[in-house]
């Protein structure tokens, strides 16, 4: 459907047959079929490349605050189930898509992808030019936007661009603390893999707590199929509570928000982690909130990396990996202290990817080895923590 950006003043009947509006900050209007919840959703409005993963994406916690534009055209053609979330209540706003969603094709389907986003309250537009929204974002920079779904197609344009335009950044946004456990708990992944037919799995051979900043399940998951035992423990728990678990090592999730935000309680309990010497690994806001603690600096990217097909390098090895991404901010390779290496650097655009320090089990990365969705081509960091737990055993 087609784009204005008009000075109207609402409440207007938008083209025919559109029952949905995506408001922009800069008072750009992109109209489409509403699908989903009959509601509206602010937040920052960001694409994501990959092809598949739909549901997965919605579910994974960091995307809080956001709006996703699907780039792939074809979204919801396999329905969803009950098994591909990464959290049980879906974090992210809302979703843009190119085409409307067909009935599902898949003998795992259990619904159609509109029901399910219902279900949740979440809104959706469809019939949206997101080729051409994708390239706004790519060259201005992840703008703010309200999505609002309308089935009698009358929208109050001015009231949705004033909020648009005063929809609050996401720096300086701690929203971890928003979509963390609300207590401890441990990750049974042999009753989750029996409950779904996978099957037993061998005896755990360590103890990792995990830091949930909004922990994707796929990485407890990935933890536990390495052979650990996983508890997970509300962002905000202090050091001395993480010890009393007595971890033979330390996970740093994932999660949204700035992580300068985040790092006001979580950095003064990471610095004393990495002292204690234990094994400790960070992905994605895991990762800049240990570049925090350990003295770097973060900073908001204009667009960010959300795909699945991001190539990074793993200066340790010389090999080239893709990665499945989702981030919007990043580490400050300028503001790297002594001590602290590079280890992994985007192919795509030359940012950091990777860290560890030196003489230290102590390392993570900004993308996702659990992918979910994604290529499976980083699975190995997840080995390499299990080295360092057990090289740090006595
Ligand atoms: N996936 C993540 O953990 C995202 C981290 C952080 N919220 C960012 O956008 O950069």
């Amino acid at each position: 459907m087609t784009s204005t950006s008009a000075q109207d003043d609402g409440p207007v009947q938008g083209p025919a047959g559109a029952t949905a509006a995506l408001v922009l900050s800069d008072g750009s209007v992109l109209w489409g079929r509403g699908i989903g919840a009959v509601a509206e959703a602010g937040g920052e409005v960001v694409f994501n490349t990959g092809m598949t993963g739909y549901q997965e994406v919605m579910t994974d916690p960091s995307y809080a605050g956001q709006i996703i534009t699907f780039t792939f055209p074809h979204i919801g053609n396999v329905g969803t189930n009950d098994e591909d979330i990464e959290a049980l209540t879906p974090a992210a706003r809302g979703c843009v898509l190119r085409a409307d969603i067909t009935e599902p094709s898949n003998w795992r389907a259990s619904r159609h992808l509109a029901d399910w986003l219902t279900s949740h309250g979440l809104v959706g537009i469809a019939g949206v030019d997101t080729r051409q929204l994708t390239r706004r974002i790519r060259d201005a920079g992840a703008p703010n936007g309200v999505l609002a779904h309308r089935p009698d197609g009358l929208f109050d344009l001015a009231a949705l661009k004033a909020k648009a335009a005063q929809w609050p950044s996401l720096k300086g946004l701690d929203l971890a603390k928003e979509v963390t456990c609300a207590q401890t708990y441990s990750w049974d992944e042999t009753r989750w893999s029996l409950a779904h037919g996978y099957g037993t799995l061998e005896q755990p051979r360590f103890h990792v707590v995990a830091i949930d900043y909004g922990a994707k399940r796929n990485i407890l998951r990935s933890l536990a199929s390495h052979g650990c035992r996983v508890t997970v423990v509300p962002a905000q728990a202090d050091f001395d509570t993480i010890m009393r678990h007595q971890p033979d090592g330390i996970f740093l999730s994932n999660g949204p928000g700035d992580p300068a935000a985040t790092g006001a309680y979580a950095v003064p309990v990471v610095q004393k982690l990495v002292e204690t010497g234990k094994p400790v690994f960070g992905i994605c806001l895991g990762h800049q909130i240990l570049a925090l603690a350990l003295g770097a600096g973060t900073y908001k990217m204009d667009t960010g990396h959300r795909g699945a097909n991001h190539p990074v390098k793993d200066h340790t090895t010389g090999k080239v990996e893709i990665t499945s991404q989702n981030h919007g901010f990043g580490v400050d390779r300028s503001t790297l202290p002594t001590g602290v290496m590079e280890t992994h650097t985007s192919l795509f655009d030359g940012t950091v990817e990777g860290l560890a320090v030196e003489g230290k089990p102590v390392f993570s990365v900004q993308y996702h080895p659990e992918a979910s969705p994604g290529p499976q081509d980083s699975q190995y960091l997840f080995a390499r923590f299990m080295d360092h737990i057990t090289a740090s055993k006595p």
